[in-house]
């Protein structure tokens, strides 16, 4: 599929501050991206560049093959113009007009006549399944109502993309559970290339093909949802996607001919990885997720080759279905998930090589 989207040296500065360092990427029609990033790390930046809400301070912006931005020149396509159906934290509903008003406001706005923009809007009311609400103000809606109405009002003028920024936040957990699955089934359906920012990890994973994690106006890692998630190449974004635990280390020499990386960790302790090749001294982060760590109490024993570090809990918390129990070793603070109840008397991590990832920064 051709790129959608496309995005070529694309920044963003407020007076001297730097917000997004010059961006170049492409995004493939009909796909679902996930924009991931902790507050304040410019996803709704990008996001409103993209929309034409927001000017860039350089670069150039294409929407299906169409420049909308460019420094170079006077290229503006103003918002309207853009494709651009966009979804707010907020919902941001008119709370003076009805659902259905509501909805065919984007075409009030594009010129269509009034009985076409309402046959129009509730088409797509009945699309979503949300009739019944026609006639109703947005203060006599649930969250989950008022975010699918927001969801229908960017869709009503047929964009070519669908922008969303963090449109589950503002749902209660379960709601957001479900609201993600109709979200996702909505987007196969229409197969509509859609961006969704999101400081939730598992929002981004769970919704899109692509994941793109920003970290300080920059791309710190950006691909399959699941490489990102598998494969982290940064701590950070080991950390951040999925809250893997890293601990620093250097890598010592291995003998001659003897492939793999030899880490030796702050307790003293060498953990040896099977693939990679890295220089000798090359300080590093070994990064392990809280589900990989085996917690061992009386009558569990590691897996074999497994490394073995006491753990001094400082809490241990049902979850349902596992137990999540943090606490420090000579490694630095653990966390780790686990489907047994940790056990009375000491306990201790098994730390296996096999899961352990190798990071260079
Ligand atoms: N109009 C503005 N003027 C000055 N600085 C701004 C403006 N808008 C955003 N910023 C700054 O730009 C940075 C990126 O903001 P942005 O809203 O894109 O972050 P974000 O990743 O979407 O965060 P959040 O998840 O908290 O919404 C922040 O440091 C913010 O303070």
């Amino acid at each position: 599929m051709p790129d959608m989207i496309t995005l070529n040296g694309v920044t963003k500065s407020y007076g001297a501050v730097r917000v997004l360092n010059p961006i170049s990427l492409g995004i493939e029609e009909g796909s679902f991206t996930g924009l991931l990033g902790a507050s304040g790390c410019g996803k709704t930046t990008l996001l409103n560049l993209i929309a034409g809400l927001d000017t860039p301070s350089g670069g150039e912006i294409r929407i299906g093959g169409e420049l909308v931005y460019s420094d170079k020149g006077d290229t503006v396509v103003p918002a309207e113009r853009r494709g651009v159906g966009y979804v707010f934290q907020s919902y941001a509903l008119w709370p003076h007009m009805r659902v259905l008003d509501n909805i065919a406001y984007p075409l009030k706005v594009r010129g269509v006549g009034r009985s076409e923009r309402h046959e129009t809007a509730r088409a797509m009311l009945e699309r979503l399944e949300l009739s019944k609400l026609a006639d109703r103000y947005p203060f006599e809606l649930s969250g989950g109502q008022q975010q699918r109405v927001a969801i229908a009002r960017a869709l009503v003028f047929q964009p070519k993309v669908l922008l969303l920024d963090e449109p589950l936040s503002a749902l209660d957990v379960q709601l957001r559970e479900r609201a993600r699955g109709w979200l996702a089934k909505l987007q196969a359906e229409l197969k509509l290339t859609t961006v969704i920012v999101t400081h939730d990890h598992v929002e981004a994973l769970s919704l899109a093909d692509r994941v793109i994690l920003l970290r300080e106006g920059e791309v710190e890692q950006d691909g399959p949802a699941t490489e990102v998630y598998e494969s982290p190449r940064t701590s950070y974004a080991a950390d951040f996607v999925g809250g893997a635990n890293t601990f620093a280390g250097h890598v010592e020499p291995v003998m001659p001919g003897r492939g793999g990386v030899r880490v030796a960790l702050a307790n003293g302790e060498r953990l040896e990885l099977a693939t990679g090749s890295v220089p000798a001294g090359t300080p590093v982060r070994i990064a392990i997720r809280p589900r990989r760590v085996q917690l061992l109490s009386a009558g569990i024993e590691a897996r074999p080759g497994s490394m073995v570090v006491p753990l001094e809990p400082t809490a241990k918390l049902f979850q349902g279905n596992d137990w999540e129990v943090v606490g420090n070793t000579a490694l630095g603070e653990v966390r780790v998930i686990s489907p047994s109840a940790p056990r009375d008397g000491a306990i201790f991590l098994g730390i296996h090589p096999d899961d352990c990832r190798l990071m260079l920064s």
